[in-house]
């Protein structure tokens, strides 16, 4: 990954009316660099996304995609390839079709069937558009992403409505994508895929940044959790722990390794059943509830 800028959003504001959506956010998105965009709803996510393709103007600020403006849209444009939470493609083209015109549209070349192929409907390749199940809909609407490997890829949402191997098929794609280079934002409400994947992440609330950084800066700042049930009666615990209404008890540590080892000696020591024993590292799911607190 080298450090040249892809995309570059530099205070940028937009209002609805009297509505401020996107509020003095700046950021940047390196060549190579996988970055996801995540937020509460409403956050403002959809709205800086679409002026970074082209299709919104900006109240004030500068955004600057591979150096230029995203207005400039025969020299933008096809570099880009954009995987929206709806492609609308015509209902009564056939799948075959839809691909084609995704080449005439961006003006990037590639071949149909190596595209079908990646996005696996191949086997549908004839079937109109309104035939497709809603999964399928999702893989064609990738194809828009696929199509002529484009060097910055936006992905909304990718993976609704997707089951697990299909899932699994969007990322090994993406995979491919990266090891030839794209860069790729992503925006989800799978935080999951984000934690995953993400080399940074933009975490926004309200119109700007809650937090910007690796999923470890975001994660650093919140305790990881020990949870566990006990048998009654138990020998008094080694570490301070609280006991929830279902009767869990929970250790928040910053020392998840040092605590849990402490935790399991002493339930060895003492011959105790530690029970639906769960411990991990801090999950952005964690760090998306504490914004607001
Ligand atoms: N065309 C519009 N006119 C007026 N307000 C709008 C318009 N589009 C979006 N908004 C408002 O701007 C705010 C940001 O919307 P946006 O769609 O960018 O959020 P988002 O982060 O993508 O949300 P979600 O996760 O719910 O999709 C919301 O409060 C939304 O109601």
């Amino acid at each position: 990954m080298t450090s040249a800028p892809v995309i570059d959003v530099e205070r940028l504001n937009l209002s609805y009316g009297d509505f401020h959506a996107v509020r003095d956010l700046t950021f940047h998105v390196r060549r190579g660099e996988f970055y996801a965009l995540l937020g509460t709803n409403g956050a403002g996510k959809t709205s800086t996304l679409e002026i970074i393709e082209g299709h919104r103007t900006a109240t004030s600020g500068a955004v600057r995609v591979f150096g230029q403006s995203p207005r400039a849209r025969r020299a933008v444009r096809p570099r880009m390839g954009i995987m929206l939470q709806e492609s609308g493609f015509s209902p009564d083209l056939t799948v075959r079709e839809s691909v084609r015109l995704i080449g005439r549209l961006t003006e990037r070349t590639d071949q149909v069937d190596r595209v079908l192929g990646v996005v696996d409907l191949t086997h549908k390749a004839g079937t109109k558009v309104s035939q497709l199940s809603g999964g399928e809909k999702r893989r064609l609407d990738f194809a828009t992403a696929v199509y002529g490997t484009p060097e910055l890829i936006f992905l909304d949402e990718p993976t609704t409505g997707l089951d697990i191997q299909s899932r699994d098929d969007l990322w090994d794609a993406v995979d491919r994508l990266r090891e030839d280079g794209s860069t790729v934002v992503l925006t989800t409400h799978y935080l999951e895929e984000a934690q995953q994947r993400a080399d940074r992440i933009g975490l926004m609330h309200k119109g700007t940044f809650h937090r910007e950084g690796t999923v470890a800066d975001l994660t650093r700042t919140l305790p990881s959790v020990i949870r566990f049930t006990l048998p009654v009666p138990a020998p008094v615990l080694p570490l301070q722990a609280t006991r929830k209404n279902d009767g869990k008890f929970v250790v928040e540590t910053f020392a998840l390794n040092k605590d849990l080892h402490t935790l399991l000696g002493w339930a060895q020591d003492n011959a105790v059943d530690l029970r639906d024993l769960e411990a991990g590292p801090t999950r952005l799911d964690d760090v998306f509830r504490a914004i607001g607190n």
